[in-house]
């Protein structure tokens, strides 16, 4: 059982879920058989998966054409006929267990035992499922969100008999389907992400219950003062309050009075037209940032920084891998694992241990890890370590950005995949610190990239904006300007869209390689701004003011072609060359002469602003003051010697 045995898959189920699986399993190259029990059910299903997958074609998001995608889609009623030839079975059926287990003694009796089994249950024990057959060690947990199409996570969930071989081939092929897998290493309720999620509702809920807040003042201080991109009770208005009502119950978990209220009422949310907001009536989620007032979010995220405590201290995930789910599977503006420890694990068990005394609620009682962490110093960022370890970090800590410094190459990801990896103040504030604490001695290149699979970045972080001082957005530009000032060459690597502050920050960049897929525009003038990053300027000088005006005057993207054809960036290249380009870049830049790219760089940059007699002056001190370096000696000695130099930036 390994991601190399798997070539043909079965989806059960062609609902929400089910057809989506499909969908995204065949838009991966696998072939696929979608099976419900109804031709109605398998028909509904195929014909959402051809209606997304045109929308897709013509949005020029997949390589293929929609025909060839579904060309590797068969559907059936028949269950034997769906998996007797499969090599992994995801089941997607409804959440109940008595169907499930005669799903899975089907499977016994229909697939061979290498045939690896898995179940998108989102609530039933894995263990429980599993117990239909008599291999539960091929039985795993692969739960995909909705809609799979668009969401990147996928928990990988371990049920108690659940062999590592098992998970491991499910790991490997949900990277195979590009999408992002964590593990959950035991079969808890709620995996991961609906763990950490819970408090996020609940907690509001019963502090609204209380008329210790209100419902504006909740949604919009975590909106807008926390970064979430929903309040909890919007939240719980577009998912159904029942759902979250029926889920405590089944968990046998206290419910807030306002939720009875509102399940008794049947103002359920926006399906009913009511819920914690008014959607007939009224104007829906109405708050505003100013409504904000004293709500006590502190409460909130303790809790949910709780339960990643619990997850983390009995080993069902990873930090990072909590941070993931969170940011991928909920939109979180960051790892609640790094949100702890920022604002100190101690200030965050002081918080529960004050509610737990002064209300005797469970929910508050400190998690034992959280409590072993504080105890042992480990308190987050300040003191060096706390959920991460940040002794070794010598730049940093940085939340919205990952770097690695390896052979010259300076390698930053913006990491905020969840927002199109968006701009924020913070993250230009990232990348602003890491440019200019970085030793530069020890880079020879720079490459840039967003996280994820959608998107370089779309441009600022357009959340941001409601709430801002005219001081606080006018203040992009010094991020953009260390990047053009850094004196090493820096690479966009543009995989997606690339807009916006996205696309000035790209263009502050020297070297713009992009795949065919990715589109570029300055879509501010449809938000009645103009670019603020540099854009009109930069935009100007690098296509001429013709296309730089069609740009940013009209707001439309254009593709990777035609921006190439333009000179907007240096190559477009498919998918499957992107990496090998970058790698050929990338070594010309690593091996060049430091010293020299620095003064050409330089040189291009300022001597576009001077007058030609001005700029030629500068270019002729460069050339003067490189002829005395050692890398000229070593670049015509090599020349000389028939050998490739090799250049230390002296
Ligand atoms: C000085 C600089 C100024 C500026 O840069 S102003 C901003 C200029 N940029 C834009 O106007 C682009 C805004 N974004 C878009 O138009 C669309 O997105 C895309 C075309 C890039 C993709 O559309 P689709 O495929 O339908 O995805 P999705 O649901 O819109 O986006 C996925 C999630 O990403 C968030 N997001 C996208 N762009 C931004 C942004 N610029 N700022 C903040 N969040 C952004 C969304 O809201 C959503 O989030 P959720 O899943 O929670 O709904």
């Amino acid at each position: 059982m390994s991601l190399d045995s798997i070539d043909r898959v079965a989806v059960l189920g062609a609902g929400n879920m089910g057809h989506g699986i499909t969908e995204v399993t065949a838009m991966a190259g696998y072939d696929v058989t979608m099976r419900d029990i109804k031709d109605e059910f398998v028909e509904d299903g195929y014909e959402s998966i051809e209606w997304s997958l045109q929308k897709l074609e013509e949005k020029e998001l997949i390589d293929e054409s929609a025909d060839d995608v579904l060309s590797r889609i068969e559907t059936t009623t028949d269950l034997e006929e769906a998996v007797s030839d499969a090599d992994l079975v995801i089941e997607a059926a409804p959440e109940d267990l008595d169907l499930k287990h005669d799903i899975f003694s089907d499977l016994e009796e229909y697939t061979s035992e290498e045939t690896l089994l898995a179940t998108n249950t989102s609530s039933l024990p894995i263990s429980d499922i599993a117990a239909a057959v008599d291999t539960p060690e091929r039985v795993l947990g692969l739960h995909f969100f909705n809609p799979p199409v668009k969401m990147d996570l996928v928990e990988v969930i371990y049920g108690e008999d659940t062999s590592d071989e098992a998970a491991e081939a499910g790991y490997e092929w949900i990277e195979s389907i590009g999408k992002t897998p964590i593990y959950v290493r035991k079969d808890v309720r709620g995996f991961v992400v609906n763990t950490i999620v819970g408090p996020f509702g609940g907690e509001p809920a019963f502090m609204v219950s209380n008329d210790e807040a209100t419902i504006r003042e909740a949604d919009a201080t975590m909106v807008h003062e926390r970064g979430y991109p929903m309040g909890p009770f919007e939240l719980a208005d577009l998912t159904g309050i029942d759902v979250g009502y029926h889920v405590r119950k089944e968990g046998d978990s206290p419910i807030p009075p306002i939720t009875e209220e509102k399940v008794e009422a049947e103002e359920l949310g926006q399906k009913t037209g009511k819920g914690f907001y008014d959607y007939e009536g009224g104007d829906g989620a109405d708050y505003e940032p100013e409504d904000a007032g004293d709500f006590d979010w502190l409460r909130v995220e303790a809790r949910m920084i709780n339960r990643a405590a619990f997850l983390v201290g009995e080993d069902v995930a990873k930090p990072e891998e909590v941070d993931t789910g969170v940011q991928l599977g909920l939109g979180f503006p960051e790892g609640i694992c790094r949100r702890a420890d920022k604002i100190g694990l101690d200030t965050v068990l002081e918080k529960l241990e004050t509610l737990y005394a002064e209300t005797g609620e469970d929910r508050f009682e400190p998690h034992p890890f959280l409590e072993q962490l504080v105890a042992e110093g480990k308190t987050g960022e300040e003191a060096g370590a706390g959920f991460y370890d940040y002794s070794d970090d010598e730049l940093g800590p940085y939340h919205d950005l990952n770097y690695d410094l390896e052979d010259g190459v300076l390698a930053i990801e913006l990491d905020r995949p969840s927002r199109m990896n968006a701009l924020s103040n913070d993250l230009l504030a990232e990348i602003d610190d890491l440019l200019t604490a970085v030793e530069t001695d020890e880079v020879r290149c720079v490459t840039l990239e967003g996280a994820g699979d959608r998107a370089f970045s779309a441009g600022a972080d357009i959340s941001g904006f409601g709430d801002a001082e005219p001081t606080d957005l006018m203040d992009v530009t010094p991020a953009f300007e260390t990047v053009n000032d850094f004196p090493r060459p820096v690479l966009a690597k543009i995989d997606g869209f690339c807009l916006g502050g996205g696309l000035e920050l790209a263009l502050a960049c020297d070297l713009r390689i992009a795949t065919e897929r990715s589109s570029f525009g300055a879509p501010e003038i449809g938000l009645g701004l103009i670019p603020g990053g540099g854009g009109t300027q930069r935009l100007t000088r690098i296509l001429g003011e013709t296309r730089a005006k069609e740009l940013v005057f009209r707001g439309n993207h254009i593709d990777a072609d035609r921006a190439e054809e333009w000179g907007l960036i240096n190559r477009s290249v498919e998918r499957e060359e992107f990496d090998d380009t970058i790698e050929e870049f990338v070594d010309d830049l690593r091996n060049g002469p430091p010293i020299g790219l620095k003064v050409a760089k330089k040189v291009m940059n300022e001597g576009q602003d001077a007058s030609l007699d001005a700029a030629l002056a500068m270019e002729s001190q460069g050339f003067g003051l490189l002829i005395s370096t050692d890398d000229v000696l070593e670049g015509t000695a090599a020349f000389a010697e028939d050998r490739d130099p090799e250049f230390e930036g002296k």
